[in-house]
This record gives structure tokens, sequence and C-alpha cells, in this order.
């Protein structure tokens, strides 16, 4: 029996900007046809931390709440969509701290993998990791050209790619192309992301990806809500079903991992890399 959110029976057409919002850390806005934006705007690179992932899950409640038409997922930074999770809350952890970083990332995977509305990711930048991991979320996928790369690096950090992801990721790309990408945590250029399917075309800017997503979300126009949601939902339940069962032990995977001694020596390194990049520019 699927839950009861996730089918969506009507939607609202609202005044632009009526189910505006700012959060610190997102802003929300809806155009006069219903369209909402949502904009990751924590500065400098988007880099997910507990309250970052938190907010994010609130406003994709309200966005359902609100009946808006459909979703599009973007970025304020003007090269980077997301960094993914943000490594200084992995590194010398307080393990209470890990535990809302790991629970909330959950929260927001299965929140934004499930959403009853139809979405779609204007990828303005930068994607590794938990950046790709919303992107991979939503139903379409628009990125700017340029020199930006998109993946899932986890295995490069030193962290093993959950099983949900993996999942998120095949329904997507080929199981082949996307298990050598994933186990040596491979990064894909903007063309390589094209061509393998990880991404659904080019935009030429911003602006440009954003009305490219808003196309996508306006096919569903003439769609039933209600046959979009359960139709949606029959392709990912293989996915969702089993991570529901299996949080707990996912969550206690990852906490045993990030702790061992030589990731958080990998982690370590990562961020004095970071750290000497930025003052080497
Ligand atoms: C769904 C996830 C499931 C499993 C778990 C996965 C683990 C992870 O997600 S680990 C994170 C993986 N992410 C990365 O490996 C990306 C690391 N960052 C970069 O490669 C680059 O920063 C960038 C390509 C995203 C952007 O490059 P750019 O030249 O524009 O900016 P930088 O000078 O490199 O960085 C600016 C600033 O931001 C800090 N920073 C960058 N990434 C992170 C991050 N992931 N977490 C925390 N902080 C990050 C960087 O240190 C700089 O900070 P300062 O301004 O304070 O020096």
């Amino acid at each position: 029996m699927f839950p009861l959110r996730l089918l969506r029976t009507a939607r609202r057409v609202l005044p632009a900007k009526s189910l505006s919002t700012t959060g610190q850390l997102t802003d929300l806005t809806v155009d006069n046809e219903g369209i909402a934006t949502l904009t990751l705007q924590r500065a400098p690179v988007n880099s997910l931390n507990v309250e970052l992932l938190q907010e994010l899950t609130t406003v994709l409640g309200q966005v359902e709440k609100d009946k808006a038409k459909g979703l599009v997922l973007t970025s304020a930074s003007p090269s980077v969509f997301s960094a993914g999770l943000d490594i200084t809350e992995m590194y010398n952890p307080n393990v209470e701290r890990l535990t809302a970083l790991w629970t909330s990332l959950q929260d927001l995977w299965a929140t934004l993998y499930s959403a009853p509305y139809p979405t779609a990711v204007a990828i303005n930048g930068h994607a590794p990791a938990g950046g790709c991991m919303m992107a991979l979320c939503c139903e379409y996928r628009t990125m700017v050209s340029g020199r930006y790369t998109i993946g899932l690096n986890e295995t490069a950090v030193g962290i093993p790619v959950p099983e949900w992801l993996i999942g998120t990721m095949c329904k997507v790309i080929s199981q082949r192309e996307a298990e050598v990408a994933l186990n040596a945590g491979l990064m894909f250029t903007v063309e390589e992301a094209l061509k393998v399917g990880l991404i659904d075309e080019t935009a030429t800017d911003k602006a440009d990806a954003i009305e490219k997503s808003k196309k996508f979300i306006k096919r569903f126009d003439k769609i039933s809500p209600i046959a979009h949601s359960l139709t949606k939902q029959r392709f990912r339940s293989d996915v969702l079903q089993p991570f529901a069962k299996n949080r707990e032990a996912d969550l206690n995977q990852f906490k045993y991992v990030v702790l061992q001694p030589e990731v958080q020596e990998l982690l370590g390194q990562i961020i004095q890399k970071l750290k000497q990049k930025k003052a080497a520019k």
C-alpha cells in the first residue's frame, strides 16, 4: 500500500510570489503559473550541513502542502550547484551531530525522491556527491555548459555509496556506467554527463536552465496529478521501500566508516587541500 502523501489529487495556481519565503539558507519563490523555484544559498559552495539539509526538507514539505504545480531546484552560487556534504561536519565529529547529519540527509533524499509533484533541477555549476544526489532525485536535469563536473565521488573521500543512492543512480544511467563511476569516485564533465544520460540537456546559462526546467514542469499541465504521482511512485518504490526498512543499519554503517582513523585522516587531507587551493588563488 502506498503512503497517502504520495498521491496528489489537485493543483492550485497561485499568484506570483504568493508562497515566497526566504529562509536563511534557501529561498523559495513561486511564479504566476504556480511553479516553485527553490534556491540553495549557503555560501560559498552550498555544502550540506545539518541546518541546510533540514531547511531543504522543511521547504519541500511546504511546496507539497501548498500544492505548487512543480519544483525547480537551483543554486545562488555562480559556479557551484552544491559541493555535497559539508566535510567539516564529518571531520573529528561530535557523534550526535554526525547522526543528525546522516538522518537529515536520509530525510532529504526520501522527501525529494518521493515528491508527489513534478521536479526538475537547473544545475548551474559543480555538483559532486550530495549535489549530484539532489539532481538525481529530480525527474529532469538541465546543466549549464562549462568546466563543471557532476557525479558521486563518495569513494574518493572515503565514504561508501549507500545502497539507496546506488539505486537512485541506476535508475538514471546504466548499471555498468554507474558501477564503473561509483567504485572509483569518478566525476563526469557536462559533455560526458549528457552522453551517459546523467543529465537530460545542457543550457547556456542559469536563466536558460531554469526556463528549460519550467518547460519540463509544464508538460504535466494536462496530466492528472494522481496519475503522475502514482506512476512516479511505482517507478521509484523498489528503491524507497528497502530504504525505509534499512534506515537504521544505513546510519550505523555510515557512522562506523566515518569514524575509522584512515577515513578521518583522508577527510583531514581533503580539508587541507581545499584550504591550500583557496590560498593559492
Ligand atoms: C549523498 C551523499 C552520500 C554519501 C556521502 C558523501 C560524502 C560527501 O558528500 S563528502 C563531500 C564531497 N564533495 C567534494 O568532494 C567537493 C569538494 N569541493 C570541491 O571540489 C570544490 O570546492 C568545488 C569544485 C565544489 C568548488 O570549487 P571552487 O574553486 O569554486 O571553491 P573552493 O575554493 O574549492 O571552495 C570554497 C570554499 O568552500 C569550502 N568547501 C568546498 N567544498 C566543501 C565541502 N564539501 N564541505 C565543506 N567546505 C567545502 C572550501 O574549503 C573553501 O572554504 P574557505 O572559503 O573557508 O577556504
